[in-house]
């Protein structure tokens, strides 16, 4: 079973704007809310494949009840913390040029007693969980070091721990050494503090990260693929090139081939293949965090990978 937390999930709403500019005003009737937040999206993907999986985290309000109807109708099996505060919503407007201009709410306030119950229930769902998956931005309330501490409770039940985040939950999560991480080119350079503008960069970058013992490093580069880095070797993951409906979520469902991999206990280069795939799939898609299976089963094929030694 693999564990997905969403610490702050959201409806992501997303309206598809014709030329979208900034300073007018657009109408629309082609918009789609669904349910969000990186980890739940990286959940429904993991349920597109069939692989088991739960959904854990916080939800509140009218927000979090429409969230959790989502999962009902789509057979999703979660344990959230229900709080006073209102699950936040992020838009995404979908322009005609391919562009994604997105708005992302910070979320409710969490307090200590939510935070304890959550501890709790985490502690309770790590028994029944080999792979945990965490991912996205903290509300509030909750300690910068979160991650550090949910992953530190894993490691001690031998689990594996996926961590996706950015900024400092990203800093401090990744001192208790989890087990692969997903940063793109942005998130990379902002946790290392410098500019990156060639692969020397990336590889300069990520080299403490795999001194300190992180398995898995995948930076992802948006439409030109990926480098991955792992016992010693770099893998340049090239994608194909496709028709981009909608990015938003390509990363979270790249999460979510990783999870799927790692639970079926694929080799480093499947797992690639299956992670890339899944998240050119979900390019492919107007729909936030959707794959098409037979897409995902095309891209495979088409995935190259390079293997270098470091
Ligand atoms: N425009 C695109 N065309 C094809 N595949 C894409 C595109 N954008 C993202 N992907 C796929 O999704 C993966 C993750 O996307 P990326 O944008 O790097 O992550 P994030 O959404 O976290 O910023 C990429 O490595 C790639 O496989
Ligand atoms: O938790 P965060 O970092 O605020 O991000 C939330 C947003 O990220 C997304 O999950 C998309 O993330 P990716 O495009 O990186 O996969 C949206 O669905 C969501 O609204």
């Amino acid at each position: 079973m693999i564990l997905t937390i969403t610490l702050n999930p959201s409806i992501d709403r997303r309206y598809d704007v014709k030329d979208f500019e900034k300073g007018k005003i657009f109408r629309t009737n082609e918009y789609q809310y669904t349910a969000g937040g990186k980890g739940i999206n990286v959940t429904k993907v993991i349920n597109t494949f069939g692989d088991p999986v739960l959904a854990t985290g916080f939800l509140g309000g009218r927000n979090g009840t429409y969230i959790i109807d989502k999962l009902a109708k789509m057979n999703i099996e979660n344990d959230f913390i229900f709080i006073n505060g209102e699950t936040r919503s992020c838009i995404n407007i979908a322009s005609s040029d391919g562009s994604n201009t997105e708005i992302l709410e910070s979320g409710p306030t969490i307090d200590e007693e939510e935070l304890n119950k959550f501890y709790q229930l985490y502690d309770s769902l790590l028994d029944k969980c080999n792979i945990i998956c965490a991912s996205g931005s903290l509300p509030d309330g909750l300690p910068v070091d979160i991650y550090n501490e949910l992953i530190k409770r894993a490691n001690k039940k031998e689990k594996k721990f996926i961590l996706d985040t950015s900024g400092k939950p990203l800093a401090k999560g990744i001192i208790e050494r989890p087990y692969l991480i997903k940063p793109n080119k942005e998130e990379l350079s902002k946790l290392i503090g410098r500019n990156i503008n060639s692969e020397e960069d990336i590889i300069r970058g990520v080299k403490g990260f795999i001194e300190n013992g992180i398995e898995v490093i995948c930076i992802s580069l948006g439409d030109k693929g990926a480098l991955v880095f792992n016992n010693g070797y770099m893998y340049r993951v090239d994608i194909p090139k496709v028709e981009v409906m909608n990015t938003v979520g390509s990363g979270d469902s790249m999460v979510a081939g990783f999870a799927v991999s790692l639970l079926r206990g694929y080799d480093l280069e499947s797992m690639l293949r299956l992670s890339s795939a899944c998240g050119t799939a979900n390019a492919m898609e107007l729909e936030t965090g959707k794959v098409d299976l037979d897409n995902v089963d095309k891209l495979i094929n088409m995935i190259k990978i390079e293997k270098i030694k470091i």
